[in-house]
């Protein structure tokens, strides 16, 4: 636009999606809950028929839903993983993104993918892992799962499958490595101080 002879750019800033992915355990709700604590990053619910587990409650963790109710929603992307159905909406998305740049998602790797197909460079990927994924068993039964649904878990295929970065994924992702909280903190706080130096150039 050319306005009394200077030129004025306006640039639309670039909304963010930051997903979360990575196998059950690995934690990715921890650092979906630090990007809000620390940095006001929301996290953009999803759907699930899976029960919820104790300390879980309806549109904080998850909007928890019957089959029926499930299938009435218009979700952009949906899988099973072990046995439960997962959906996420347009619609919540929109709603996160009208009030903040920058929101989080957290995804199995193939809902993960489907959101690099779909918003391809509003999306910012961390792939949370560990060393030793034996651990994990315990991380799951300390959060209070059920022994029987921690067992179902870990033999699950998409369990297993979600332990490694998948190639389509890779050239993309952000690796979190977690075996300590201090160290996953570090390098969160790394990516962000980076991110937020890279999206403050993109507006000159
Ligand atoms: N594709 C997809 N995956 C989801 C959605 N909501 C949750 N998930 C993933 O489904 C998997 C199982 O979630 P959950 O039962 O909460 O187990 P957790 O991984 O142990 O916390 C995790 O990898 C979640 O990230 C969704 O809407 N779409
Ligand atoms: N670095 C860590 N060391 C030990 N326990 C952890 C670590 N990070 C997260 N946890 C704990 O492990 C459990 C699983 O983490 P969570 O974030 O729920 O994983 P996910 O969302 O990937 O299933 C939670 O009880 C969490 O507090």
């Amino acid at each position: 636009m050319i306005e009394e002879g200077h030129i004025v750019m306006a640039k639309k800033k670039r909304n963010e999606l930051w997903i979360i992915t990575g196998a059950a355990g690995t934690g990715k709700n921890t650092v979906s809950e630090y990007l809000y604590t620390q940095y006001g990053i929301p996290r953009v619910l999803t759907h699930t028929t899976r029960p919820p587990r104790a300390g879980e409650k309806d549109g904080v963790s998850y909007y928890f839903e019957t089959p029926e109710s499930f299938a009435q929603k218009h979700l952009i992307e949906q899988v099973t993983y072990d046995g439960h159905q997962y959906g996420s909406s347009r619609e919540a998305l929109q709603k996160a993104w009208a009030t903040h740049r920058i929101v989080s998602l957290v995804l199995d790797t193939e809902g993960a993918k489907s959101y690099i197909r779909t918003f391809g460079d509003h999306i910012f990927l961390l792939f949370i892992t560990v060393h030793h994924p034996d651990s994990l068993r315990q991380r799951m039964i300390d959060r209070g799962d059920a022994p029987v649904a921690v067992e179902a878990r870990l033999h699950s295929p998409e369990y297993r499958r979600d332990l490694k970065l998948p190639a389509e994924l890779a050239p993309v992702a952000h690796i979190i490595h977690n075996d300590t909280w201090v160290e996953a903190k570090q390098e969160i706080d790394r990516l962000l101080k980076q991110e937020a130096i890279r999206m403050a150039a993109e507006e000159f």
